[in-house]
């Protein structure tokens, strides 16, 4: 990736500029901790910079006809996937994501443009028919007005262009902070929404680091002509930012963490059972919200289903992105990987096997790779029941009875995905009523789509991305009431 592809300021009114203090942070090579780039370090006159011009370019981009708007992320679209290559090569430097896992990001993070492109005409109300004569009764959906968008880290493309697509499709302006350790994926997103023509101030963004961002997002949360906040990441964050906005009222859509449950019942088909975790549990080395983090396989089945498993991870290539044949590739950075080893020594401490991997593995690149791991014979009691582990760590539990795995499925603060592996038509209605999650995969570990509504319940969040529902979060309804009709 060349330096001259890499855009590395804020985006304000417009204007790509510095941080008003010119102090800036490293963006790193999870792969060799080599600095990528620097970037603005913003403080709260940033934030609050940012927010002006949301306002501004609010009062006009509102009032933009819906299907004009719609142009326009179109135009985004095309451009997204004409720069597809040098899109996925700025994730996998900064994000350490296998390149064809990257590519495939774009792809993914390209699909919410296009599904708001195309929602954005059929944003309709309601006549209602009124009780009375002389007069007339009606329900329209408005914007919700200037949106703050915080993403994580893991996706940098998707996470974005899944907020920012349904807020311009509504009729929102925008002021957006990706994550610190992957600010560039983003930044190179708005500048193509700049060439695809979306006027100034409709989307701002402005990076901080990882101390400064606190201070920089509370002048957001307690600025009242910020309307909403749509965030993804972890729920300690998630709660901070409901609890800390709740004086000014903000609408909320939060995309949280999990601890997803994968069951394979004595009934399943066991390949398709393996081939689903493989997909559900190392996509991104397991760094994803929805990757299972407790495997639970019935009594029966367990050895075999086990031995099949750790043939097929014990196959996978660990290695950074710039070999094309990487599969699993580094963890972002130190803390992740020192959660993912404590994980694995709490379960190994209280009985677990290591049936597969379960340490670091040294690469001349750097520090921060996991061998892909299965460990057997899990306890209830390990940490990894409560905690989400976000790596390539797959734990399996045996189970004897329905009843039993759906108790411990459900055993669990978090609620956003869960999958299951069934063949019995009636076993597979329960398990989908009975699972206390927004997602339920079954018979299959492959669920992201544009056309699916994303989120969790329980401590999960709430809100939903992508889909029909998606634009919801960022409408408001208006009811109009016209009377004195002759
Ligand atoms: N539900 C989903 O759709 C979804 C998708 C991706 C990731 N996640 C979750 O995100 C987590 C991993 O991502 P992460 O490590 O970036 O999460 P994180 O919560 O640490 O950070 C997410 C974003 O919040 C910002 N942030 C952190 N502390 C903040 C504070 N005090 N005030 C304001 N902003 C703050 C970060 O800078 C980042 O931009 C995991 O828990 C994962 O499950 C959920
Ligand atoms: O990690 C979070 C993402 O939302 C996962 S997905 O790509 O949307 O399935």
């Amino acid at each position: 990736m060349s330096q001259h592809t890499i855009t590395n300021q804020n985006y304000i009114a417009g204007v790509w500029t510095t941080a008003h203090s010119e102090q800036t942070f490293e963006v790193l090579n999870p792969a060799n901790q080599g600095v990528i780039a620097h970037v603005p370090d913003s403080d709260a006159s940033d934030a609050s910079a940012a927010v002006d011009a949301a306002c501004q370019a609010f009062l006009t981009w509102r009032f933009v006809p819906a299907r004009k708007r719609a142009q326009y992320l179109k135009a985004w679209h095309a451009l997204i996937l004409a720069n597809l290559d040098t899109l996925a090569g700025l994730i996998s430097l900064e994000q350490g994501k296998p390149l064809a896992e990257a590519k495939g990001e774009i792809s993914y993070a390209a699909s919410y443009v296009e599904w708001f492109a195309e929602q954005a005409p059929r944003i309709e109300g309601d006549l209602i028919e009124s009780p009375v004569v002389g007069r007339k009764m009606m329900a329209i959906k408005e914007p919700v007005g200037v949106t703050a968008v915080i993403t994580p880290w893991n996706f940098p493309a998707a996470m974005i262009t899944r907020k920012i697509a349904p807020a311009l499709a509504a009729g929102c302006t925008v002021v957006a902070k990706p994550a610190e350790d992957t600010p560039l994926t983003s930044l190179a997103l708005v500048k193509l929404a700049e060439v695809a023509g979306i006027p100034s101030g409709v989307i701002n963004i402005v990076c901080s680091s990882r101390n400064n961002t606190p201070a920089m997002v509370n002048n957001w949360l307690q600025d009242s002509r910020v309307r909403k906040i749509s965030f993804t990441g972890s729920t300690p964050v998630g709660k901070h930012l409901a609890q800390a906005s709740a004086a000014t009222l903000k609408k909320l859509s939060l995309e949280l963490g999990g601890n997803a449950p994968f069951i394979v019942f004595e009934d399943a088909d066991l390949d398709a059972a393996v081939s689903g975790l493989m997909a559900a549990k190392f996509r991104n080395g397991g760094q994803t919200c929805v990757c299972p983090n407790r495997v639970y396989v019935q009594a029966k089945v367990y050895d075999e289903f086990a031995a099949k498993l750790v043939e097929k991870v014990r196959a996978l290539k660990v290695g950074p992105a710039s070999e094309l044949d990487s599969e699993i590739g580094p963890m972002i950075n130190e803390r992740a990987v020192d959660k993912i080893l404590s994980h694995i020594d709490d379960a190994v401490q209280k009985g677990a096997r290591v049936l597969v991997g379960g340490n670091r593995v040294r690469i001349s690149d750097g520090p921060n790779y996991i061998a892909p791991t299965v460990l057997g014979n899990v306890s209830k009691n390990a940490v990894l029941c409560q905690e989400e582990t976000f790596g390539p760590v797959a734990p399996l539990f045996c189970f004897d009875n329905e009843q039993e795995v759906i108790e411990q499925a459900n055993d669990t603060p978090f609620g956003l995905a869960a999958y299951f592996y069934s063949e019995n038509v009636s076993r597979i209605w329960r398990l989908a009523s009975a699972l206390e999650t927004g997602i339920v995969g079954i018979n299959e570990g492959a669920i992201a789509a544009d056309s699916a509504p994303f989120g969790g319940v329980k401590e999960s969040g709430y809100g939903r991305e992508g889909s029909k529902y998606g634009l919801d979060d960022y409408l408001h309804i208006k009811y109009l009431c016209q009377g004195n009709l002759s």
